[in-house]
């Protein structure tokens, strides 16, 4: 499942985001991308990030965390377990990164779900796109900032290189208490009838045997 959502941060915190950026930007606290690159992923990836080293990655990390983690769509279709690894990235002129999937594993988590939340304005630069491959066809994605794209960590992408501009984005990854995307596809559905019932008529014996279900049907499928 392929999830967009906007406004993902409050707007104080979000240009609070984008200040601390600019300043670490200017205190040369953004390294090669490549530190954080699986060994061949390193061959295709061109960009700068912030040095997990720089005082205000810890804060930002936090912020964007909880922000995902609160929000009752992630809960629904992602149902996090863990929000890990975040990388704040810029992609200058001619940087790229090249067609290639996510390591399954960051140190002891699991990816699952990748995030890109957006945090400059597409018009700031031409290319730079995310674009994922799905079964039958390929999506391509430029979002407003402040936008957060959910996709599976399985599917190949590539960011097309930037032929004008600045990309800021924030990258991490989710692991979720369902590691089977089909399972948590039944459970988001499962869940949206069940509210959208509640919201009709109340609290009814339907609502209720379809909570049970979705309970009993997440008891049985954490891992
Ligand atoms: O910047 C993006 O939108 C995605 C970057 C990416 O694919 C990665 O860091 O693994
Ligand atoms: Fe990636």
């Amino acid at each position: 499942m392929i999830l967009e959502i906007s406004d993902i941060l409050t707007p104080n915190v979000f240009k609070q985001l984008q200040e601390s950026l600019g300043q670490a930007e200017k205190q040369g606290q953004f390294i090669d991308g490549k530190a954080t690159a699986g060994w061949n992923a390193k061959t295709v990836k061109q960009n700068l990030q912030l040095s997990k080293t720089a005082p205000c990655h810890g804060p930002a990390h936090a912020h964007v965390t909880q922000a995902l983690h609160d929000h009752h769509l992630v809960q629904s279709a992602v149902r996090p377990r863990h929000i890990h690894s975040l990388l704040f990235s810029r992609y200058d002129i001619g940087m790229a990164y090249g067609s290639h999937t996510d390591n399954a594993l960051m140190g002891q988590w699991r990816s699952d779900v990748s995030f890109t939340l957006f945090l400059n304005a597409p018009q700031d630069y031409h290319g730079g796109e995310l674009v994922i491959e799905t079964s039958t066809k390929t999506e391509s994605y430029k979002l407003e900032a402040n936008t957060v794209l959910l996709y599976p960590s399985s599917s190949l992408h590539w960011v097309n290189p930037i032929t004008e501009g600045v990309r800021w984005a924030a990258v991490g990854w989710i692991q979720s208490w369902v590691r089977d995307p089909a399972r948590r596809e039944l459970l988001f559905d499962l869940d949206v009838v069940r509210r959208s019932l509640f919201a009709q008529q109340g609290k009814t014996v339907e609502f209720d045997l379809l909570s049970k279900s979705v309970s009993n049907l997440l008891r049985q499928w954490v891992d």
